[in-house]
């Protein structure tokens, strides 16, 4: 056994917090062999739904929860945090774009960067989920000038599986067939799923759908399924946002499969000409518990014209919390 590693997560008794911990301290994320001290962040009025999920997660006996504690202080939960996946912050309803939540949520994600810079581990690694997710890892990132940049990323790993669901339905293969699919830029409807580098089952994705299946149903679906999600279900995707929280902090941790890569938001470094600095969704390989961008694809004029449309609506975000950036 490993010696424990400490995981902060936010907005514990919310829904996806429900689904994301009980996978976490059964060792989904980390690996069997890792011992895991959870710490928990709350609201002050959540404390008591919390406390019930804590006796839950006591209730399970799981062997790898070696330490388990709830509190409304950010610098308790962040306290030597080796990973903090920022769920914590109010989710869009019917007919809302993620972004116009950035005014309610930014003020949570840089007080939570700023205890984050005081308390976590050096080492720590970060993933925004609550939304908007690029834009929030961004305001926590420069509120925490202390810690590597290059450990706040934001997660496109939802919308990556859920491109992976849909090609694999159209081609009639199992998701486990594809690689290499990316998603380019922010979660919202402006990300880019792109196929144009794609294999099922060894054969190029591009030469099995043709264009106008690529333009009027995939992309679209894609970029348009959490809002799908809440008008069937009058709320967000929990479980699956969970699962995708728990596959992006495993790969980026454990390694990304031989021969494919997958899709995480991580500060752009001018990669593909797209504006250093913001948080932008890249096809990466992880390993050494390292992320790499994947270099040297062909894009396509077709390819180019989504990946800076997603890029400047980026800007955009950035420009509109500037006073949010230190
Ligand atoms: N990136 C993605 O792919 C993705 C997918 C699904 C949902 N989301 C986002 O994740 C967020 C959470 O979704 P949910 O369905 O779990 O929402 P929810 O409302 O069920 O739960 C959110 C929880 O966060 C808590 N919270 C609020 N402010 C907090 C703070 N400052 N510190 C700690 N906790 C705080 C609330 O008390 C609540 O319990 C939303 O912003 C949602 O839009 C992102
Ligand atoms: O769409 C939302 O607002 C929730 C989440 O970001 C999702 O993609 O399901």
């Amino acid at each position: 056994m490993k010696a424990p590693v400490r995981v902060a997560v936010t907005g514990a008794a919310g829904q996806i917090g429900y689904s994301l911990l009980f996978r976490i301290a059964s060792g989904d994320m980390l690996g069997p062999d890792q011992p895991v001290i959870l710490q928990l962040l709350e609201v002050p009025p959540a404390m008591d739904a919390v406390q019930g999920v804590v006796m839950e997660l006591d209730d399970c006996a799981f062997p790898l929860v070696a330490g388990l504690q709830a509190t409304d202080q950010a610098e308790e939960a962040f306290k030597d945090a080796d990973y903090i996946l920022l769920v914590g912050a109010k989710p869009r309803g019917p007919g809302m774009e993620r972004k116009d939540l950035l005014e309610a949520n930014a003020a949570i994600f840089s007080a939570q960067g700023k205890a984050m810079n005081d308390v976590a581990s050096r080492n720590v690694r970060v993933l925004a989920v609550g939304n908007p997710a690029n834009t929030n890892a961004l305001i926590a990132q420069r509120n925490a000038p202390d810690l590597d940049p290059n450990c706040f990323t934001a997660m496109t790993r939802l919308d990556h599986n859920r491109a992976l669901a849909q090609l694999a339905n159209r081609t009639g293969q199992h998701v486990t067939d594809i690689q290499q699919l990316t998603i380019w830029g922010n979660h919202s409807a402006t990300q880019y799923p792109d196929i144009s580098h794609a294999q099922v089952d060894g054969k190029a994705a591009s030469d099995l759908v043709d264009q106008s299946w690529l333009e009027e149903s995939f992309i679209p679906t894609v970029q348009q399924r959490g809002a799908a999600i809440i008008k069937a279900r009058g709320q967000s995707s929990a479980a699956s946002a969970a699962s995708a929280a728990i596959d992006h902090m495993r790969d980026w941790t454990l390694g990304t499969p031989q021969g494919d890569w997958v899709s995480m938001a991580i500060p752009s470094d001018g990669s593909y000409g797209i504006a250093e600095g913001i948080i932008y969704s890249f096809p990466v390989r992880c390993a050494n518990g390292q992320y790499q961008i994947v270099q040297g694809l062909d894009i396509s004029d077709f390819s180019r014209e989504r990946m800076s449309a997603t890029e400047q609506e980026l800007i955009e975000e950035r420009d509109a919390v500037e006073h949010l950036l230190p």
